[in-house]
């Protein structure tokens, strides 16, 4: 049986990732390039990387394909164009990712440590209004607010 972990670094080994430091970069040099939030949307709500195209993971396949309620023609459009997923840090980017892969897209890419990773590198985050999000906001919204009862049982 696997676990998220396992299940993690085999697809880690499937796909390609990018750091955020690159993503500045392939902004610059590519208009075309689409940057795919794969969040839930209150988080895409709080706070995301402008531009950015907005499809939460648990729709992300049939986005991809046209005739169904959440078909996002950019993406079904979008196979060979250069792609890069986002989530908070890099996780469920990657799942992402692998699964556009297997859908035929052929030039996408995960972002290494997701917009945590971006806010660190000191990015601009906006929220749904379009103002910038402060850096501050954005790292306490990042932090990882794991319940004692979601702890692993100690033996
Ligand atoms: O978005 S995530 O990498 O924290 S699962």
């Amino acid at each position: 049986m696997s676990r998220l972990n396992d299940l993690l670094e085999k697809t880690l080994s499937e796909i390609r990732e990018i750091m955020p430091w690159n993503l500045v970069d392939r902004m610059a040099e590519n208009p075309e390039l689409i940057i795919l939030d794969v969040r839930e949307p209150k988080e895409f709500e709080t706070l995301h990387i402008e531009g950015s195209i907005h499809v939460p993971r648990g729709v992300l396949e049939s986005a991809c394909e046209w005739d169904y309620d959440d078909t996002v023609p950019a993406l079904v459009t979008g196979r060979d164009k250069e792609i890069v997923v986002v989530c908070r840090s890099g996780r469920r980017s990657a799942f992402a990712a692998k699964t556009m892969q297997e859908l035929g897209f052929t030039n996408v890419v995960s972002l290494k440590t997701g917009l945590r990773g971006w806010n660190d590198y000191e990015e601009p985050l906006v929220n749904s209004a379009g103002e910038t999000v402060g850096e501050e906001f954005a790292d306490d919204f990042f932090t990882s607010k794991v319940r004692p009862d979601q702890l692993k049982p100690k033996p």
